[in-house]
């Protein structure tokens, strides 16, 4: 919980070196690379791994999935190193992607009302974000906000992180109102789809771990 430490904070979604440079320059916990063709963020593993050799610092690689088969996820591990696989996909799927990877799997939980918040967590941390629209092309990275307030009295004990709609300008006040511990943005910190903008991660990552320290 934010009171007691630093939040994490992913920066999701990098196709280019000058934003992958800068999550790792500004102490990103999470790199998040999107393996889902109808992203703006697409990259190819390829893409993926020749950014990760440029270096890391202190950042762990996310690879995000949206319902894969295993060899959709084995295809990208040939070629590029993951610590965590985040999924678009069921919870029996989600553990079952655990098992046969032998890495840490997050399960994104879309969210339209307190009913939707899961009681427990059946893999390593659940991402907590809003349902997309009916007419939405993708799950997420659609800069869609969740009503907070909805969160302010659920008090889980396992690991979560908010998503959606983050900017540098809210990030402060999501973490105070949900409790968040972890944070994850794409869109808040782009100059357009899939292009990141530097001074932008850069005061993301500040604020986030401002609002962590109230
Ligand atoms: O970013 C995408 O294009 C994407 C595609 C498919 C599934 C999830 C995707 N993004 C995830 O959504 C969050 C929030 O995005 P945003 O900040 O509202 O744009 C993002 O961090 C990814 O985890």
């Amino acid at each position: 919980m934010p009171e007691f430490g630093p939040i994490g904070v992913k920066i999701c979604g990098l196709t280019e070196a000058v934003g992958f440079d800068a999550c790792v320059e500004h102490g990103a916990d999470w790199i998040g690379f999107v393996f889902f063709e109808r992203s703006p963020r697409f990259v190819t593993p390829q893409q993926a791994a020749g950014l990760t050799t440029r270096g890391l610092g202190r950042a762990s690689t996310v690879g995000l999935f949206v319902h894969p088969s295993d060899e959709d996820i084995a295809r990208v591990l040939e070629h590029a190193a993951l610590d965590v696989l985040q999924i678009y996909a069921s919870e029996e799927r989600a553990h079952q992607v655990a098992q046969v990877f032998g890495l840490p799997v997050w399960l994104s939980f879309p969210v339209a009302g307190p009913q939707d918040l899961p009681v427990s967590c059946p893999v390593q941390r659940v991402l907590i974000e809003p349902r997309p629209p009916k007419d939405a092309t993708r799950p997420g990275g659609n800069a869609q906000k969740l009503d907070w307030s909805m969160l302010s009295g659920w008090k889980p004990v396992f690991p979560w992180m908010l998503a959606g709609g983050l900017k540098v300008d809210n990030v402060a006040e999501a973490v105070r109102i949900t409790g968040a511990p972890a944070v994850d943005v794409s869109s808040g910190v782009e100059s357009a789809p899939g292009v990141k903008d530097p001074a932008l991660i850069a005061s993301f990552v500040r604020n986030a771990r401002q609002a962590g320290r109230a």
